[in-house]
């Protein structure tokens, strides 16, 4: 476990935690490079690289999907009928292969099934729309952990708008002081730390690129089954 002050936030004092899901629970960039490649072919444009789309996971389809034309267009934004035009193949790709390019995080199974044995309410939320979301935790069996789930459209403005997480929390009935946020990212960070949620960051995800370690968070962990040493210790 590294953490800046985890030590003062032992996890028996939490009511509740919300999981961020790509880059957190799953690693979905296999998926994300077949959906987004298939899409683009289909629009006769040129391939986009794992990297460059790694950078730019996290912020919801309809970003990904825009940064992705933009990149392979030598940074021509699309206008409305290209965007229009994509989105349907994007989906239409991305469910077809749901998953199967996406394994579920070591020490993720053990993380839930540690913060459900400590009486914890536990709620998914993602900035991918509900149609993937759903049916990839459950391809993956997570879906059991949950009470709710919410994607990307569920509420008016995505992560890293707290509105989301204070949301998250109503749904839980949990104060924001008492919720344990756990991402990948600094779109995770910031809500949280706008809607009053301590922010336990992974070490392994999407950051937009960017070093995770330099976000500003509560602790880090390399693995979500690091979690259970301080719920234990609580
Ligand atoms: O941008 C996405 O589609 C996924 O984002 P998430 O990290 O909030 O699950
Ligand atoms: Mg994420």
């Amino acid at each position: 476990m590294h953490t800046r002050n985890l030590a003062a936030l032992p996890l028996t004092r939490f009511d509740a935690a919300i999981i961020d899901l790509d880059g957190t629970m799953v690693d979905t960039l296999g998926d994300f490079v077949v959906a987004l490649n298939r899409m683009l072919d289909e629009l006769a444009l040129p391939p986009i690289t794992a990297e460059a789309i790694g950078q730019t996971i996290g912020k919801g389809s309809e970003h990904l999907i825009r940064s992705v034309l933009r990149h392979v267009r030598g940074d021509r934004p699309a206008d409305a009928a290209l965007f229009d035009a994509a989105w349907p193949r994007y989906l239409h790709h991305y469910l077809a292969i749901n998953g199967q390019h996406a394994p579920i995080y070591a020490g993720v199974v053990e993380g839930l099934a540690a913060l459900r044995a400590h009486g914890l309410r536990l709620a998914c939320l993602t900035n991918k729309p509900i149609a993937l979301a759903r049916p990839l935790l459950a391809a993956k069996g997570l879906d059991v952990y949950f009470e709710h789930l919410f994607g990307g459209e569920a509420f008016e403005r995505k992560k890293p708008d707290p509105l989301p997480l204070l949301k998250t929390c109503e749904a839980l009935g949990s104060a924001p002081a008492r919720t344990l946020m756990v991402g990948d990212s600094s779109n995770d960070a910031q809500a949280a730390r706008a809607a009053g949620c301590p922010i336990v960051l992974v070490s392994y995800g999407y950051n937009h690129g960017q070093p995770v370690r330099e976000v500003d968070a509560d602790g880090f962990v390399d693995s979500l089954a690091e979690l259970a040493g301080v719920l234990g210790s609580g």
